[in-house]
């Protein structure tokens, strides 16, 4: 189903964790964020900045302490367990900080992608030839047929890109997805991304500290101490990319 409005809205997002001797740390302070469909937005900021807790919460993995967030126009907040569940299989693709985390590690590569896959209208065969595609994309079509859990990090890494992009996602979310990699692989990485955008209206959030990444994006949004910084969408507005919507844009 096509939804109308943005791939992402947060209003006044807060989120505050709790350790044991009750100590709270303000993770994210009244974020306010919007992503239009199909744009490609980098999260940078310095470690502890808020960054994996915006990625978490957006997935609905984790629900915040205060604020709204809509997701491809559901408001994940109040969706029950189940239908976060069902949202997340159908709308989300995530790319973890932990490779392993992001796949089944007894599956083969293969079987990992093929369990991602949307049914849909697609064929067997047209499913199976997409999942081999993926797999090239990554360089992973000579590992195809073994076991996720026997992949080095990196490959886990776009293992865990392919399978987040083999259910057609309306936002793909991405921690660090280059992180293990060297630039060439990296550089992949980002053209597989970008090529989601461009084929399907991919909405990317990209958490990255790496500037080669950002620059390859439209948006560039820092956190500092759980607060969004206004302002970062100058460089995108300078370059002539959308202009996210920090102030109102409502398009
Ligand atoms: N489960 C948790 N319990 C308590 N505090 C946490 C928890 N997870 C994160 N924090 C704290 O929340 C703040 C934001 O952490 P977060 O992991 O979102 O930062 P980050 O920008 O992703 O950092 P990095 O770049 O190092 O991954 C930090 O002060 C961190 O210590």
């Amino acid at each position: 189903m096509t939804v109308d409005g943005p791939a992402v809205l947060c209003e006044r997002l807060t989120h505050i964790y709790r350790d044991d001797e009750g100590t709270e740390v303000t993770a994210l302070d009244e974020v306010e964020l919007r992503v239009r469909r199909g744009e490609a937005v980098a999260l940078v900021g310095p470690s502890g900045a808020g960054k994996s807790t915006l990625l978490t919460l957006l997935a609905g993995l984790v629900r915040p302490t205060a604020g709204r967030i809509v997701v491809d126009g559901e408001d994940v907040v109040s969706l029950s367990e189940r239908a976060l569940l069902r949202m997340r299989a159908r709308k989300l693709g995530m790319v973890l900080q932990t490779p392993g985390r992001n796949v089944l590690p007894y599956a083969t590569a293969r079987q990992n992608v093929a369990f991602a896959q949307r049914s849909g209208t697609l064929t067997r065969a047209e499913r199976r030839a997409e999942a081999a595609e993926l797999l090239e994309s990554v360089g992973l079509d000579e590992h195809a047929d073994r076991p996720a859990r026997l992949l080095s990090g990196g490959q886990q890494q776009r293992l865990a890109l392919a399978v987040a992009l083999a259910g057609r996602p309306a936002l793909l979310l991405a921690d660090e997805p280059t992180s293990q990699l060297d630039r060439r692989t990296g550089d992949a990485v980002i053209s597989l991304m970008l090529a989601a955008r461009e084929q399907r209206g991919t909405a990317l959030v990209v958490v990255t500290h790496d500037r080669h990444v950002s620059d390859a994006l439209d948006t560039e949004y820092a956190i500092h101490d759980g607060r969004l910084e206004a302002g970062s969408w100058l460089r995108s507005a300078s370059l002539g990319h959308h202009r996210p919507g920090l102030e109102g844009d409502r398009s």
